[in-house]
């Protein structure tokens, strides 16, 4: 499935045309498990592959009242069809090879990574969200609540964390739209403090493709858009068709 999203990307620079493509085969393309990721002997993770995998972009108890106003609201557009909901795991090569398919042999030892914005085991302690992507207009939109172990100044959201948020919502959105990226730049702009604990919406969108760069930007908004916390813009490159 990789080789063949490779194959319809490759030498496409018209949004127009990436518009017609597929999101799930470049979110979800298999690939083998690079040597790099593979296990130290010495740490046990459970292997992302089990039938018990979890799903972390789903409601769970400690999602706020406008986090889930916001999650229920994307869900019915989803079902409209305009968005689809993303789901997000706490390894990253599950989101590789995905959830239905079975895990090769080789690749079964336990694996010690983690997802960055996955990896911690209480939920609600740090990031939560969840992300849409909408195909026709190259947008994610992503639902971030702050929790308590994301503090820089008291009270109030990291700027790395929200940088964080920044590079996942574009890198998201980057991958729908083009398949395997890296970030090359990433531009913040702080225009007001985000308190720990409160949500707020980050819309990413595509603004050109040039071969292999991808340009987007970002704005955070307070859950009732009242508020602009974030502008940022970010740019992206496809990785090569050898990585
Ligand atoms: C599973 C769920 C995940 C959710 C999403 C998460 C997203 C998170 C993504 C990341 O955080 S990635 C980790 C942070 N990024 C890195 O570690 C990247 C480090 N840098 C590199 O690996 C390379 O520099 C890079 C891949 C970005 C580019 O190297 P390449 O050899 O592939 O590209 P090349 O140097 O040939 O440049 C290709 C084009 O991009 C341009 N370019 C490259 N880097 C640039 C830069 N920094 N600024 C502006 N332009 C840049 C370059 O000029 C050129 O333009 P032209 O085609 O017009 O000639």
């Amino acid at each position: 499935m990789f080789r063949c999203s490779v194959r319809l990307i490759k030498g496409l620079t018209q949004i127009t045309w990436l518009r017609e493509q597929p999101v799930l085969p470049n979110l979800l393309y298999r690939r083998s498990v690079p040597a790099a990721y593979l296990p130290s002997r010495a740490l046990r993770v459970t292997w992302p592959c089990a039938e018990e995998v979890k799903d972390f972009s789903l409601p769970n108890p400690s999602w706020s009242q406008n986090m889930r106003n916001l999650y229920n609201k994307y869900m019915e557009l989803s079902q409209q069809g305009s968005w689809i909901r993303l789901p997000s795991y706490n390894v990253t090569a599950t989101h590789l090879i995905g959830k239905a398919e079975q895990c090769p042999d080789s690749a079964k030892p336990q694996v010690t990574t983690r997802l960055f914005t996955r990896n911690l085991d209480v939920e609600g302690l740090g990031f939560e969200y969840v992300m849409f992507y909408n195909q026709a207009e190259l947008r994610t939109v992503g639902i971030f609540q702050a929790g308590p172990y994301l503090e820089g100044p008291i009270g109030l959201t990291h700027g790395g964390a929200i940088a964080t948020i920044v590079d996942t919502t574009s890198g998201a959105c980057a991958i729908c739209t083009l398949g395997k990226v890296k970030t090359a730049n990433l531009n913040i702009n702080y225009r007001s403090p985000i308190t720990l604990g409160s949500t707020v919406e980050v819309q990413c969108r595509v603004d050109k493709i040039e071969g292999r760069k991808i340009f987007m930007s970002t704005e955070i908004r307070s859950a009732d858009s009242q508020v602009l916390h974030i502008e940022a813009t970010a740019l992206f490159i496809q990785m090569k068709m050898s990585e």
